[in-house]
């Protein structure tokens, strides 16, 4: 009798709770259903909202977005859309993206980066919380100029290899597609500065790691970009699945087994007293060539024998790395030499300041002081990068209520700014679409909105690898023109884009290039 009177009281307490929790529940959903439709954008369904329309090919999904804002949101610079219950704002003003990127407390990344754990686990790029503050504060001083300066060697080295490859393309009246040229180098360049290892992609781009890099990419925009692909249940039905487990096994194998042999050999260079606990020994000759420290020497340095970064939390940051440091890039130079190559009296600029700075036809190594020299390729870099942002959409999650506009986004949004808009701004740009460097010369820059140019993101969680990236571009383009006189073939308005991950052009870029006389 009294086991089934406080059976009952339990039954009666579960229930209330229960009740009271989803009461609770949904007055928070009314108020956020209620302040989010407040926003202006597109009509929606119930449940599927506007799901419809945007579960369209890559090649449709910029597109759809950016004409859905400039129909709904483009006076406020602020929209909102429904995927499926979740709401979704696209920002793309200067002032609608200040309080996002610079806050401390919307540093979290959205739900769609969840497709890269499998790869990346939680590395810099995908944690959130203390881990990220943590693994932000030890990371940072891996990107010290001094380290950069190192790195020098590596982006050249590939330059000349890629230089030597294009060769083959003098004479080529139809023109050629430079994009796989670049993301080729730009992965042997990644991969010997993150990793100390060379993985020859240039010369031999069939490798499994090569391979497994791009199948990953591939499989993890399709799922960013197809409903039915996100939950995992669904996803391992599909073939893609299988494909995805294999490159997993390849790209983790690989990290794993060069951090152990690296491990190995700083555990016996210590033993033999040839290096110190240091960075600043770094002559000794590991592999029969100079060697320089790469990223993973860096991390296992800082990782105190497990103490504080296991074998597992190294990788993560070794493949978060090698996934962020060359798609943008190579991405960001082959944009930027298509549009030298559409403007012949830019591009000559350019040439006159290099020569200007390593010579004439002269054949000496570029160092660290000539590329900070070369400002006005520089602004043609940064100006490539307004244009066409390596980087086409950032995400976060909104962490607590913003005001905006006259608007109050709530907590648990989901927002997507969409740089590639933001950067077509004619408040801060005037006559956005033309490719005009001089925007970026230094009297130019002044007054400028700081939250109006962000291809590197800003604010806290801004790119990590920026001046790396920079110094890169430079290294690469620089190499190039010295060599060659580049020309477009494709026309800029004839191009169909990419939003994925990264922002490319669906048919590649086809250039012409010329040797450049003596
Ligand atoms: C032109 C080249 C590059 C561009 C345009 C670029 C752009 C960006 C952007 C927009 C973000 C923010 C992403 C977000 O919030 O979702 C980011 C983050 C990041 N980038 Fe880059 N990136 C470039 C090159 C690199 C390179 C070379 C490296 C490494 C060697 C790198 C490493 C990272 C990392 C680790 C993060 C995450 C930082 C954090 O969350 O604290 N990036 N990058």
């Amino acid at each position: 009798m009294w086991d089934l009177s406080l059976l009952s009281a339990v039954v009666v307490v579960l229930l209330v709770y229960v009740l009271v929790a989803w009461h609770r529940y949904q007055k928070r959903r009314a108020r956020m259903v209620r302040l989010i439709d407040r926003i202006p954008g597109p009509p929606s369904l119930p449940l599927i909202g506007n799901t419809i329309e945007l579960n369209v090919e890559h090649d449709e999904l910029l597109e759809r977005l950016m004409g859905s804002t400039k129909l709904w949101g483009r006076r406020v610079g602020v929209n909102r859309m429904w995927n499926g219950t979740k709401p979704y704002i696209t920002v793309f003003h200067p002032d609608r993206v200040e309080p996002i990127l610079s806050s401390n407390k919307h540093i979290d990344k959205s739900k769609d980066y969840s497709y890269l754990h499998p790869w990346l686990g939680t590395g810099l790029l995908t944690s959130s919380g203390s881990k990220w503050h943590s693994r932000r504060k030890i990371l940072t001083p891996a990107f010290h100029f001094k380290i950069l300066e190192d790195f020098i060697d590596v982006f050249l080295e590939q330059s000349s290899i890629l230089v030597k490859k294009l060769e083959r393309e003098i004479g080529n009246e139809a023109g050629f597609n430079i994009f796989p040229y670049i993301t080729h180098c730009a992965l042997d360049v990644i991969c010997e500065t993150a990793m100390g290892r060379q993985v020859n992609a240039q010369g031999d781009s069939q490798s499994e790691y090569v391979k497994a890099v791009y199948e990953i990419g591939s499989i993890i925009q399709n799922r960013q970009s197809k409903l039915w692909l996100q939950p995992d249940w669904m996803f391992r039905w599909t073939h893609m699945y299988k494909t995805h487990e294999k490159c997993i096994k390849i790209l983790h194998g690989f990290s794993n087994k060069v951090i152990q042999e690296r491990k190995e050999e700083f555990a016996k260079l210590r033993e033999k007293n040839k290096m110190a606990s240091t960075v600043s020994d770094e002559d000794t000759n590991t592999f029969g060539r100079k060697k320089r420290l790469a990223f993973l020497d860096l991390l296992i340095e800082a990782s105190r024998d497990g103490a504080v970064l296991s074998n597992e939390d190294i990788r993560e940051e070794v493949d978060t790395f090698m996934f962020e440091g060359h798609d943008t890039t190579s991405a960001a130079i082959s944009w930027a030499l298509f549009l030298l190559g559409g403007q012949p009296d830019i591009q000559t600029k350019v040439i006159q300041e290099i020569d200007g700075i390593l010579g004439p036809g002269a054949e000496q190594g570029i160092t660290m002081k000539d590329l900070n020299e070369m400002k006005y390729l520089e602004c043609c870099i940064k100006e490539a990068l307004r244009l066409y942002p390596s980087v086409p959409i950032i995400a976060r999650q909104i962490n607590e209520d913003i005001n905006m506009a006259h608007y109050t986004v709530p907590a648990g949004t989901t927002a997507l700014i969409i740089t590639y808009m933001l950067h077509r701004n004619p408040e801060s740009f005037p006559q956005p679409e033309q490719f005009n460097p001089d925007r970026f010369l230094k009297e130019n820059v002044i007054g400028r909105h700081p939250y109006a140019y962000i291809p590197f993101s800003a604010g806290p969680r801004n790119c990590i690898g920026q001046k790396f990236a920079l110094l890169e571009e430079k290294a690469v383009i620089a190499s190039i023109l010295r060599k060659y006189r580049v020309e477009a073939v494709d026309r800029r308005e004839n191009l169909t884009l990419l939003g994925e991950l990264i922002l490319r052009p669906k048919h590649g870029l086809r250039i012409k290039i010329f040797p450049r006389s003596p």
